[in-house]
């Protein structure tokens, strides 16, 4: 089994309330991927990318249970024998809105669900979506990976979590807006350093009303070094990264024998 995984992250533009649209583009985003020289491993895509949010309308327009979106991307994975983080979508499910992560692995298979934890009330989340209520953990060619969901970010906690659980690999799908390029970046750097894994992030790009995404989906490795990063356009970007290098890190900065909890938690 090799060490090394090729990434793809789709930044893509997204049609709020348009989930034709943004299929499509995904489609011809996912097409673009499989069609390089070298395949990728591993294919991300951002937050909410079949609704947008179209937060007043997003009980008519999520996909129930997630049924248009696994039938889609399980095939997909299946016939190109790739993993898929695929983004996260707006799912109705029980009659609630959810924003979930479904990835699959090489087979087709659903490796994880993870619903966000964290609403985000400056973009009034609580009024129109539930919050999901478990950590999302999934195991890709033997490594043990998490995932978050945007805001998620700021609470440390969860991702100390996941890798405390044997996390070595953090994939985070996002729709962050200017002014915030600054907490984006420093955010997922810090919990690349501080919990010594690779964080791979893939924000969305474009406007959406008055709110302008600047991209800059990142992939991080565990020293929170940048192994690649776009800027504000549509775009794929690829990266290969060493899953070693997490061992190799966590063994020269030992933290996680270092920590003391007895002090510092409740
Ligand atoms: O935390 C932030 O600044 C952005 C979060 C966000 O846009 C979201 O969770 O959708």
């Amino acid at each position: 089994m090799s060490n090394i995984l090729r990434l793809a992250l789709l930044q893509m533009h997204i049609e709020a309330g348009n989930p034709e649209a943004n299929f499509s583009k995904l489609t011809s985003m996912l097409e673009e991927a499989v069609s390089q020289e070298q395949k990728p491993d591993v294919i991300m895509f951002p937050e909410m990318w079949n609704t947008g949010y179209a937060l007043t309308e997003i009980h008519t327009i999520a996909d129930r249970d997630g049924a248009r979106t696994k039938a889609f991307l399980s095939d997909f994975s299946k016939k190109h024998g790739v993993h898929i983080i695929g983004g996260s979508i707006a799912e109705l499910k029980s009659e609630k809105v959810l924003n979930t992560i479904y990835a699959f692995d090489r087979e087709g298979n659903v490796a994880a669900d993870y619903s966000k934890i964290h609403l985000f009330r400056l973009m009034d989340e609580e009024k129109y979506l539930a919050a999901g209520d478990k950590p999302g953990r999934l195991e890709i060619e033997g490594a043990q990976a998490g995932l978050m969901i945007c805001y998620d970010i700021r609470f440390p906690e969860l991702a100390r979590k996941l890798a405390l659980e044997g996390a070595k690999l953090l994939f985070v799908p996002a729709e962050w807006p200017h002014p915030r390029l600054h907490h984006w970046r420093t955010l997922l750097t810090a919990r690349a350093i501080e919990n010594q894994m690779f964080v791979i992030a893939c924000n969305r790009m474009g406007t959406s009303g008055s709110t302008e995404f600047f991209g800059h989906s990142i992939v991080l490795d565990p020293w929170g070094e940048t192994i690649a990063e776009a800027g504000e356009e549509e775009t794929i970007i690829y990266a290969d990264i060493d899953l070693s290098l997490v061992d190799a890190v966590r063994s020269k900065i030992p933290v996680f024998e270092d920590r003391r909890p007895s002090i510092y938690e409740a």
